[in-house]
């Protein structure tokens, strides 16, 4: 992966004061595709946003980035202030562990584990004491009304309980960023609604950022702010009509 470049490139913004994470001119190109095309991108510690925009447009590509699972081929991007292109893998793949969480579509849990372990897990990895962890995660699970399925594995529960755990898992380490792409795409309407509730309540009670990728306008409802991606790049909502 190449290295962001450290400073912005002339004619990007510089990050808004006072953003925990903040995107300025990114770009990435998958062979001649052209997923980001000089995005900006910032969110405030707390803040909900939502990330909308047409299928192919770059959201999950921004997201990737932002989560320092993609490295862009240039631009910026600064976490409180540190860019993010100078860290190391090491280093970025530790600052994921602990300050980002994630939630995907589909729960991605690990099948093998119960519910409980799954959510114990990233603080088993962080080198949390097994004790420790397994009261958290319990706690955790009960916070999102699913301590019905401790000790069940996630073949065992149903679509919205997985997502309701992995909501759990990405919110067990007090991560400051929590990125969810599609969290409710492959759930009914009442459960996602549930698991959004759910979500942006715990965020909001532990002052967790949401970085929120999503299709649809009653999820995006949840959010603080609404970004849309259009042709690789982001326009904020009131701005874009
Ligand atoms: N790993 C990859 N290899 C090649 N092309 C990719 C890759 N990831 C994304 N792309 C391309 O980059 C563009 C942006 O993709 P991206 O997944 O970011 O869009 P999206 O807005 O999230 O789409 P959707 O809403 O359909 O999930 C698309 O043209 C896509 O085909």
């Amino acid at each position: 992966m190449s290295a962001a470049s450290p400073s912005p490139p002339a004619g990007t913004a510089p990050a808004p004061a006072g953003s925990l994470l903040a995107a300025a001119g990114l770009r990435k190109t998958y062979g001649r595709t052209t997923a980001l095309d000089g995005a900006d991108f910032s969110i405030h510690a707390g803040e909900v946003v939502a990330v909308m925009g047409p299928s192919g447009s770059g959201k999950s590509t921004l997201l990737h980035c932002l989560a320092g699972v993609v490295r862009p081929d240039s631009g910026t991007l600064t976490y409180q202030g540190t860019p993010l292109g100078d860290l190391s893998d090491q280093r970025l793949s530790a600052l994921r562990r602990t300050e980002f969480g994630f939630v995907f579509q589909f729960g991605r849990l690990v099948p093998e584990l119960t519910c409980a372990e799954n959510v114990a897990l990233p603080l088993r990895l962080n080198g949390v004491r097994r004790r420790t962890a397994e009261a958290a995660a319990t706690a955790w699970l009960e916070r999102l009304e699913v301590d019905d399925v401790h000790d069940k594995r996630p073949g065992e529960v149903s679509g919205g309980q997985g997502q309701r755990v992995a909501v759990a898992r990405a919110l067990v380490t007090g991560a400051r960023v929590v990125f969810a792409d599609e969290p409710t795409g492959a759930l009914d309407s009442l459960n996602g609604e549930r698991v959004m509730e759910l979500l942006t309540e715990s965020a909001r009670a532990a002052g967790t950022a949401v970085v929120l990728v999503t299709h649809e306008n009653r999820v995006a409802a949840y959010s603080d702010r609404e970004v849309v991606v259009r042709d690789g790049r982001c326009r904020d909502m009131e701005r874009y009509v």
